[in-house]
């Protein structure tokens, strides 16, 4: 299996750690990557990243036999869509990005087109599985609360109320529908647009987030309710060494997702 990774950062250094003992059944032939965030410290970006080339954008036809995004919600449109055109099953890590009506539509569109799938990582969270078999049945209410440390949310709009290092207590930093808190906070919230693809939809899904500095996870709460009963799931991840904003545990599922592929069970 040929696998391209789109993103050389937190999850995809993970990622590329954890297959190494895979290397007779998988190899990753490219990266692409932004380069932005080097540049903008004044460094060229290098041709190769752990011995893997490094493109700017999708090499040759784009065609390769697995493409997984870990990069940010802009690569959905630039990269997957592409690919997914060109009939390259896709692993989606920046699921906020379908909050936008338009790239969700263009992620279906280019899928039929390529007559292939983009898979959306489970990510920090669980018990997607459960919500989604809720949903079949009917949902009543889905409530996600995100609670990080506040300087998961540094670089976000949530410094617009004063700086994060000074919270003593929990404090909301938004509340409303899961489309809103993804389009304003697209680097935590792919969680509730997970949890709202799953469920009963971005509209209807709704999000608390919280800046706690006394928590030092990132912790995931999903409450549903439905004719199925009630669920309630709770999730405290250890933060990625790498980005305070990614949970370790999001690089994990990518690669459960790569070795189901290649494995006679799927769980
Ligand atoms: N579904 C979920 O539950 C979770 C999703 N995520 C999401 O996963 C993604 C990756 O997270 P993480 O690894 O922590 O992020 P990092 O910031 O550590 O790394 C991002 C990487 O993506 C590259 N990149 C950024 N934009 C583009 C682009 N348009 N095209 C190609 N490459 C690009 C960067 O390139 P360069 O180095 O050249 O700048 C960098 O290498 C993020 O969108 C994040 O929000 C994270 C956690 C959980
Ligand atoms: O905890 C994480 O890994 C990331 C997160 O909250 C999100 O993107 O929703």
């Amino acid at each position: 299996m040929h696998v391209t990774f789109i993103g050389a950062g937190a999850i995809a250094s993970e990622v590329f750690t954890r297959l190494e003992p895979y290397r007779n059944a998988l190899e990753i032939t490219a990266i692409v990557r932004s380069g932005a965030a080097t540049a903008s410290r004044g460094r060229a970006v290098d041709s190769t990243w752990r011995g893997v080339p490094v493109h700017a954008a999708l090499p040759g036809h784009g065609y390769c036999d697995l493409l997984i995004e870990m990069a940010a919600d802009s690569a959905v449109l630039q990269h997957v869509v592409p690919a997914l055109r060109n009939g390259v099953p896709c692993f989606i890590c920046s699921v906020g990005a379908l909050a936008a009506p338009e790239v969700q539509a263009a992620v279906r569109g280019a899928a039929q087109q390529g007559g292939t799938t983009a898979q959306l990582m489970t990510g920090a969270i669980g018990a997607l599985d459960a919500l989604a078999a809720a949903a079949v049945g009917g949902l009543v209410s889905v409530h996600y609360t995100g609670r990080k440390p506040p300087r998961a949310w540094a670089g976000t709009l949530a410094e617009a109320n004063g700086p994060l290092d000074s919270l003593t207590s929990p404090t909301i930093i938004f509340e409303g529908n899961a489309r809103d808190a993804a389009l304003k906070y697209p680097l935590n919230a792919n969680v509730a647009a997970t949890v709202a693809l799953s469920g009963v939809g971005f509209d209807k899904t709704r999000v608390t987030l919280v800046a706690d500095p006394c928590v030092d996870c990132n912790v995931h709460h999903i409450e549903a309710a439905g004719s199925f009963g009630r669920l309630d799931f709770c999730a405290h991840n250890l933060p990625s060494p790498d980005n305070p904003k990614t949970s370790a545990i999001a690089a994990w599922s990518v690669v459960r997702a790569v070795l189901d592929r290649v494995s006679a069970f799927r769980s």
